[in-house]
């Protein structure tokens, strides 16, 4: 009997199905990654995708591209440090109808397409993220916050009975104020917080870069203080602090990997050519 080169493909992945199955993967999408319906579509249908086969992805999505563009529409300025937007009340208002407004609603739709059953919530909703100011000591960033506490229940359940949660990154304190929080420090305290087997950002870059542009696979997070600034600028900034933290706590591995490409995700976790950049301790 022959087998055909597509059987022979597919059954590469097995060995990866049957070590995932049953295993929660923290998923952060970045605005930086929607950035066509090509790409949305192929990321929709990975995740759908993930949870055919048995694996539980938690999405925890950002935005900051949109929430810019609906800002400059209205008129409003916005200003960033280190990576995160300093935010008053109308840049608040603003970005909780773009998260859990626009962004949020068309991932869940998306998804759902192709058969997931994805659902939205944002870090309000039951209690997902308990949140306090983020102080700093040069600069007061306004409603950017820090995340106090995360209750995974919802998450854990939705997850166990076949639905596929998507988060949107605000918090809340207990006098009613939201906080917006940066995407990438939500993904990771998740993923702290349920032991994720892996927390996977899917950004715009290759991986982690050096100064000359060249992909570093694989930073060990004893170096990572030193890269502040001089080899990490903006956006990086806080993903690859939340990476750090996420790895001291448990979390066995992060990756930082390509949205731009099509199905990068599903080559990083089905494939031993180990794409992007790994975290490790
Ligand atoms: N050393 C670096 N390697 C790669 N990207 C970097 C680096 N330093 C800063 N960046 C910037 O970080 C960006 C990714 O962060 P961000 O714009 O917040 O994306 P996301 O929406 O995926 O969170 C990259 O597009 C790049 O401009
Ligand atoms: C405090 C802070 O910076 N919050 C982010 C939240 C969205 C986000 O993190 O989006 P990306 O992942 O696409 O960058 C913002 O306002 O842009």
């Amino acid at each position: 009997m022959h087998t055909t080169e597509k059987g022979n493909y597919l059954i590469e992945f097995l060995p990866y199905i049957k070590e995932f199955a049953g295993n929660t993967f923290v998923i952060k999408y970045g605005g930086s990654a929607m950035v066509n319906d090509e790409l949305k579509m192929a990321f929709s249908k990975d995740i759908a995708l993930l949870k055919f086969v048995g694996i539980n992805p938690i999405i925890v999505h950002g935005g900051g591209n949109e929430i810019g563009d609906t800002l400059k529409k209205l008129d409003i300025t916005t200003k960033f440090h280190k990576g995160l937007r300093i935010t008053d009340e109308k840049t608040m208002e603003v970005v909780v109808m773009v998260l859990a407004g626009k962004v949020n609603k068309e991932i869940v739709l998306n998804i759902n397409r192709f058969g997931g059953k994805a659902v939205g919530l944002s870090g309000v909703d039951a209690n997902i993220i308990k949140a306090k100011k983020l102080l700093l000591e040069d600069v007061d960033l306004g409603l950017v916050g820090d995340v106090e506490e995360v209750n995974p229940d919802i998450l854990m359940n939705l997850s166990k009975s076949g639905y596929i949660p998507v988060v949107s990154p605000i918090g809340f304190d207990d006098r009613g104020s939201r906080y917006n929080i940066n995407a990438d420090t939500v993904a990771s305290s998740i993923a702290q917080v349920i032991q994720a087997e892996k927390l996977i950002y899917i950004s715009d870059v290759d991986g982690v870069l050096d100064n000359n542009g060249k992909l570093i696979s694989e930073i060990k997070i004893k170096d990572i203080d030193k890269m502040i600034d001089s080899v990490l600028t903006g956006g990086m900034i806080p993903k690859v602090l939340s990476a750090k933290e996420a790895i001291e706590n448990g979390v066995k591995k992060v990756h930082i990997i390509n949205g731009k490409k099509h199905h990068a995700l599903l080559e990083e976790i089905f494939t031993d050519a180990g794409i992007g950049t790994q975290i490790v301790r």
